[in-house]
């Protein structure tokens, strides 16, 4: 069985090794002659997997170790009896933790005292944005949910969806949708000038789904006008070429990686493995878990001195700061623009170790319910 592989996709051989010969190549510019000879096509978000690529190829199964499935001919797979299969929610738990960090620096940035005062809006409520709402509702947050497709289906027997209108009327946005060309509720460019001109200077607009969702000219030409909204960006149109201008115009922003935990990334591999494994009929003895070292910090303590909201932006940053990878990603944006796609790529593949909250104990000693409550639902494990 012969695997040609996104040469970016973490213990390939630990997973994929036992079932075939590994072959592994680069995601961005692989072609229809790297896969020919292939039986596996393993790939990642940046590689377009349509007929062009594996037409006259050997290829019967095709496995994205990512959430996202836009890079995937999906309808050209089905018709060409390919299988396919996605990572469904592998690395949501690591997005949702760069949106709450973003959140926290948001709130210490206009001097609040209490972040769960901030109405957030969050735009498909999926498996990142159903988690990141059940953390801010156990947090304390009035969120609102917006999500046409979950509304329509689900009916009065679901929960609560708000229209698009009044989920951007909240402090804070944050978008979570797939990106989708086709249908009533495509989402590509679905934040055009009308919708980004209702935005405010008071507003946080966080987008971690595709650069698509957003029109850049709108967004550029938003952001130049007065009572520019704040904006955090994790996702660009033509990664990797990312448009200069608007790096500088946004207020925190980061290389495609709001799933780059190592967790997100290890359960990616592992959610095609298992998937991979069911398709040849073999076992799927293989867990993430086995594979995740030890974390490099694994305890951190507090006692009744400590104040609620300061020593939980002190976890929340001591696992992840989106401003070192913001400091990263401007000054690769500051090389020589032909120098900077490549920068862009270098800076997602030799990404630091990040560690999700949940590999952190935390200690407390003495310290109120209250912040208790809180370093759970953000998702630590307590030590008392
Ligand atoms: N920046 C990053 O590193 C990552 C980005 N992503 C992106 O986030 C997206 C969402 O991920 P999941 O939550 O896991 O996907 P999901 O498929 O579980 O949820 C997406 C939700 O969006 C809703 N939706 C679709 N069209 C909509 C519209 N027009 N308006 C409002 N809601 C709409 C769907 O009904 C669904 O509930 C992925 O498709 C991917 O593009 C995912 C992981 C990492
Ligand atoms: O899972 C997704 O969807 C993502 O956006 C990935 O985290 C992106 O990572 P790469 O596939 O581009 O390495």
């Amino acid at each position: 069985m012969r695997i040609v592989a996104d040469e970016n996709i973490p213990l390939l051989e630990s997973f994929f090794g036992d079932i075939g010969e590994i072959r592994p190549v680069s995601g961005r510019t692989m072609s229809a002659a790297d896969v020919q000879n292939a039986d596996i096509l393993l790939v990642r978000s940046v590689t377009r997997v349509n007929q062009a690529l594996l037409e006259g190829s050997r290829v019967r199964f095709v496995g994205t170790c990512t959430i996202g499935t836009d890079h995937v001919d999906l309808k050209w797979l089905e018709s060409s009896g390919i299988a396919f299969s996605a990572a469904p929610g592998c690395n949501a738990n690591s997005v949702v933790e760069y949106v709450l960090s973003v959140i926290s620096l948001h709130a210490e940035k206009r001097g609040m005292a209490d972040w769960s005062k901030l109405s957030v809006g969050i735009v498909g409520a999926g498996n990142v944005g159903g988690e990141l709402a059940h953390k801010l509702d156990r947090l304390g947050f009035n969120v609102r949910l917006c999500d046409p497709p979950r509304a329509e289906r689900e009916g009065d027997e679901g929960e609560e969806f708000v229209s698009l209108d009044e989920a951007m009327a909240c402090d804070v946005v944050t978008l979570h949708t797939p990106l989708t060309r086709e249908g009533e509720h495509a989402t590509l460019h679905m934040f055009g000038q009308e919708r980004l001109s209702s935005l405010t200077e008071d507003q946080l607009l966080i987008n971690t789904s595709r650069g698509e969702v957003i029109e850049t000219s709108s967004l550029l030409a938003r952001l130049e006008a007065p009572n520019a909204p704040t904006v955090v960006l994790d996702v660009f149109e033509h990664e990797p070429r990312v448009n200069a201008e608007l790096v500088e115009k946004v207020w925190l922003v980061t290389p495609h990686i709001a799933g780059y935990s190592l967790e997100g990334k290890v359960q990616g591999s592992e959610v095609v493995y298992q998937a991979l494994s069911r398709y040849m009929g073999l076992p799927a003895r293989k867990k993430a878990g086995q594979f995740l070292p030890e974390p490099a910090l694994s305890k951190l303590s507090f006692t009744s001195a400590a104040e609620e909201m300061a020593s939980a932006n002190i976890a929340i940053r001591s696992c992840y700061d989106p401003r070192q990878d913001d400091a990263r990603m401007r000054l690769a944006m500051a090389l020589p623009p032909e120098d900077r796609a490549q920068a862009f790529d270098r800076l997602r593949r030799d990404y630091p170790v990040r560690r999700e909250f949940s590999s952190l104990k935390i200690q407390l000693k003495g310290t109120s319910k209250s912040m208790q409550d809180t370093f759970r639902a953000l998702g630590f494990k307590l030590k008392l």
